[in-house]
């Protein structure tokens, strides 16, 4: 178990904010911070690795102390015992795919962890080739294995899919998905995209100016409790057609189109770019805007 009380003063994009956060994440979670750019959620992950130090708090991660501000234990980031996935990959270039992954271990540490990441990841046709000759997902994968190298007990991933198509995506979830059941890690992820956060994780915060507004399941969060919907589906609204008194909407979910006929009403705070539930009530479509 893991348990975060920290506050830092961060220089926000208009005027100074305060991030305050207090939460405890049980071992073997997986949850996801969730918000708008600039919320914080970076430095939190940032914060907890010991790449980035707090005013004050205590970060505490089982028996051991990492952080207390008052006590000033402050422990270094390589002994935290954290794998961490940025968007952009950081691979040596002149390296290969494995000596990558062998230049990730710890002294005297067994290299015998490299080929079984190697294999788990399915990176053996990979393994000799240096990362200018990978694409987007494949050097997203080494960047996953390599977070590995050193057995961490918390995998930090920071939006690390952005980057990559929906295919690639769907089959990086996956792997994440199985080392985070296989190594039994405690993973926390960045996503911007509700569809991620509801098939990966069980637990989301939502963050939003430096504190967490709502926490819990991401149906739970995500979905308006008045919305009993035999289905829903989340999605990103794509266009939205004017007609005499009603709107044809049209959302994007997953690799699919679904067009609503909404109310002029209902959806006035909407916008194209909105994440959106679809949802049935009384066999009709409508639409609800996530927060
Ligand atoms: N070391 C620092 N000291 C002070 N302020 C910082 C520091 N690092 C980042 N900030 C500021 O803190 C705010 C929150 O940044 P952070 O990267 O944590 O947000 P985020 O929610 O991860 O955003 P994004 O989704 O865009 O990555 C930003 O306004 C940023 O400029």
């Amino acid at each position: 178990m893991i348990h975060v009380n920290i506050q830092k003063k961060l220089q926000g994009a208009m005027n100074e904010m305060v991030l305050d956060v207090d939460f405890t994440i049980e071992h073997g979670s997986f949850v996801t911070l969730f918000g708008a750019s600039g919320a914080g959620k970076t430095s939190i992950l940032r914060i907890i690795a010991g790449l980035m130090r707090p005013d004050a708090g205590q970060i505490n991660m089982g028996q051991e102390k990492w952080f207390d501000s008052e006590k000033g234990i402050d422990r270094k980031p390589q002994e935290r015992k954290i794998g961490f996935v940025f968007q952009d990959y950081a691979l040596f270039p002149n390296m290969s795919v494995k000596e990558n992954l062998l230049f990730a271990l710890e002294k005297n540490q067994n290299p015998q962890v490299v080929e079984e990441l190697i294999q788990i990841i399915e990176l053996e046709d990979l393994q000799h080739r240096k990362p200018e000759k990978l694409s987007g997902g494949q050097k997203q994968r080494v960047a996953l294995a390599r977070a590995l190298v050193r057995k961490p007990t918390i995998l930090m991933l920071d939006e690390p899919l952005s980057a990559l198509d929906a295919k690639m995506r769907t089959r990086l979830q996956d792997y994440i998905l199985k080392v985070h059941k296989q190594f039994n890690l405690t993973t926390l992820l960045i996503s911007h995209e509700v569809s991620e956060v509801i098939k990966m994780c069980d637990r989301v915060f939502m963050i939003e100016n430096g504190r967490i507004l709502k926490e819990g399941k991401p149906m739970e969060v995500f979905a308006n409790q008045k919305l009993s919907g035999k289905f829903q589906f989340s999605g990103e609204i794509i266009e939205i057609l004017e007609q005499e008194i009603i709107c044809i909407v049209t959302v994007l979910v997953g690799m699919n189109f679904v067009k609503v006929i909404a109310d002029k009403e209902e959806i006035k705070t909407m916008n194209i770019g909105d994440k959106v539930l679809v949802a049935s009530k009384a066999f009709n479509p409508v639409l609800q805007k996530i927060e």
